[in-house]
């Protein structure tokens, strides 16, 4: 009789969130209207389904002891499965590992690498990371210091002078400097070979908040993509922690580049959702993901974004 029952049913599990959320982008803006009502409950409802997405995967090369000391914080990790990895050392254990991984945008499935702030001890790391991954691009998202905390080291030199990041030297060719951002051009060499990349560095977003104005980030993401279109090279970003603002950032590269090419639909859920399968904490906050929708929402009403006179 044991034999003919019935295996036992596996427990009730709450129902898996819905990776997609597409909105017509002709009611965009009163999507967004609806999801702000009452002090944004239905965005607050919103985000929250996207608590638990990619938390069950696997860190185990950043909890080996000797990457511990390369993770920024502690409860940032990079998920195994999307993790870059460095050309390995000879046999030196962790010599692969930096905190950082690869994350979906608008062209690519590994369009971004994803980063922490470099700490002093892993900013040869970073630099071989931008250069193994031939990025020409770098986006840089914090200050090096916030309110007195350090959240990330200064990995470029400050003045015309080369400086060596292991074997790799770097020299700043020329900067521009504006009210929200700094873009500064750096040549990287190693060996014979010689590089441009594009230094992309905004100054005004602090930490756990939003710029402000929003719009701000609209501006400086235009600013980005017209000196770095779309090359099927990887881009680099960070901020301190490199999940919040960078998050934010790759979110809104993604939804513009879609209206730009005139999509139907915008679905901001499922790209942070697909971020968040690659990168823990990918836009970290609610104000973050409504940040998103009111930099889509100024767009679609033809605000203009330049900055007030
Ligand atoms: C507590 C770890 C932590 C620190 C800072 C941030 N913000 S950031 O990802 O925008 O740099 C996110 C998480």
């Amino acid at each position: 009789l044991r034999r003919l029952r019935a295996p036992r049913a596996a427990p009730p599990q709450p129902p898996a969130p819905r990776a997609s959320r597409p909105v017509r982008v002709d009611h965009f803006v009163d999507h967004y209207r609806l999801m702000s009502a009452d002090s944004d409950f239905r965005f607050s409802e919103e985000f929250e389904e996207l608590k638990h997405v990619g938390r069950e995967q696997p860190c185990s090369a950043a909890d080996l002891p000797v990457n511990r000391p390369k993770n920024r914080f502690t409860n940032i990790l990079p998920y195994d499965h999307s993790r870059f990895k460095l050309q390995p050392v000879d046999d030196e254990e962790g010599s692969d590992y930096i905190n950082a991984n690869y994350v979906p945008g608008h062209n690519s499935p590994r369009e971004f690498i994803v980063t922490q702030g470099p700490l002093h001890c892993t900013r040869d790391d970073f630099w071989r990371m931008c250069w193994e991954s031939g990025t020409r691009a770098i986006v840089m998202l914090t200050r090096c210091v916030e309110k007195g905390r350090e959240k990330c080291d200064r990995y470029w030199p400050y003045d015309t002078r080369p400086v060596y990041y292991g074997d790799i030297a770097v020299t700043a060719l020329n900067e521009s400097r504006y009210p929200d951002w700094t873009v500064t051009e750096l040549l990287a060499a190693r060996g014979a070979e010689q590089r441009v990349l594009h230094h992309l560095h905004f100054t005004t977003w602090p930490d756990f908040g939003v710029p402000e104005p929003p719009t701000a980030l609209a501006r400086f993401v235009r600013a980005f993509r017209e000196r770095c279109p779309p090359d099927h090279r990887p881009v680099v970003v960070h901020c301190s922690a490199g999940v919040g603002r960078s998050g934010t950032f790759i979110t809104l590269d993604r939804a513009l580049q879609q209206l730009a090419a005139h999509a139907e639909y915008i679905d901001i859920f499922g790209m942070v959702y697909s971020m968040r399968r690659e990168r823990v904490w990918m836009v970290q906050t609610e104000q973050q993901y409504i940040c998103i929708h009111q930099c889509l929402v100024a767009v679609l009403e033809g605000q203009d974004l330049q900055p007030p006179a």
